[in-house]
């Protein structure tokens, strides 16, 4: 790709995709740019990957074709305002943020600006991110496939409609957490009957990849494919009788439901 991607606010998730993009091999690290007011990241990033660094947005915004504001929700009001009169004719700025509206920050531009709202999740780090993706009607057809290209360096894409990306938010951009969560606690339990905790994160953690592949690969329903895991009488319904009786379902929904909530009001 000849063009450049910036990212302004290096942290978790601009380094999960710089992580990704270089990785792919389809951008040069020349060809990256990431600014942060703190030198530790941006240091991270040069010394793993080689792309450019500044502690001045305002580098990104002259030189970038590809602007990712990946800075919390609350800092984009502030970071428009600083770069609006800087970024370049025909930039596509990408917002990453929870909650960030398509309309709310078009108006900060003050001018017409081709907007595209992502919600991707760390896993891009390993190049198994899942984004979803929705675009202001500014953005041509050959700029939607450049975003594709770029998404999909890193995993999965879907373009969506703006209004699910809540619970986009809930079901992806959040979920790494609770899946760590989940790994975290099988470990725990291993540990607790007597395997090396080195060894449990492997054994919990596979299982866990195992099991996304085998719903994603066979299309079967995660019931069946549960059911099949039980023997009559075994150990998995055992296990399963447990979780429902701790209202394990209803207590994923609830955290989900929660956290699209929280993503509503960013
Ligand atoms: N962490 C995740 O799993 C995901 C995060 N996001 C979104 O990505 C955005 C960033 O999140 P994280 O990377 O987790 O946060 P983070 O806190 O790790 O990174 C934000 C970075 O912005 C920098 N920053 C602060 N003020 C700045 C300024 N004036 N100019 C430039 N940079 C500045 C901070 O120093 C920090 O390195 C958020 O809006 C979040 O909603 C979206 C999907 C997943
Ligand atoms: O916790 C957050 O607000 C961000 C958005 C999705 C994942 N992390």
């Amino acid at each position: 790709m000849d063009k450049k991607i910036g990212f302004i606010g290096c942290g978790n998730m601009a380094k999960a995709m710089i992580g990704g993009l270089i990785k792919k091999d389809f951008i040069h690290s020349s060809s990256i740019y990431a600014s942060n007011p703190s030198l530790e990241s941006l240091d991270e990033v040069k010394s793993s990957f080689g792309v450019h660094i500044t502690q001045n947005n305002l580098v990104i915004a002259k030189e970038c074709d590809i602007i990712f504001l990946s800075v919390k929700p609350y800092m984009y009001e502030k970071i428009i305002a600083q770069i609006k009169d800087e970024i370049k004719e025909n930039v596509v700025i990408v917002m990453i943020a929870a909650g960030q509206k398509i309309n709310q920050n078009e108006k900060r531009f003050n001018r017409k600006i081709k907007i595209a709202r992502a919600m991707p999740n760390t896993p891009a780090f390993v190049g198994e991110a899942m984004t979803a993706i929705c675009l202001n009607d500014m953005i041509t057809n050959e700029e939607k496939n450049e975003l594709k290209t770029i998404f999909e360096c890193f995993g999965k894409l879907e373009f969506i409609e703006e209004k699910l990306m809540d619970v986009v938010t809930g079901v992806s951009g959040s979920s790494p957490a609770y899946a760590y969560m989940f790994i975290e606690a099988l470990a725990d339990a291993a540990v607790l009957h007597g395997m090396p905790r080195k060894q449990a994160y492997i054994f919990a953690s596979q299982s866990v990849l195992g099991a996304a592949k085998m719903v994603l690969e066979t299309n079967m329903h995660p019931g069946e494919l549960k059911d099949a895991v039980c023997s009559p009488g075994g150990t998995t319904i055992e296990a399963v009788a447990s979780l429902e009786s701790s209202g394990f379902r209803h207590a994923v929904i609830e955290a989900v439901s929660t956290c699209v909530e929280k993503s509503k009001i960013l």
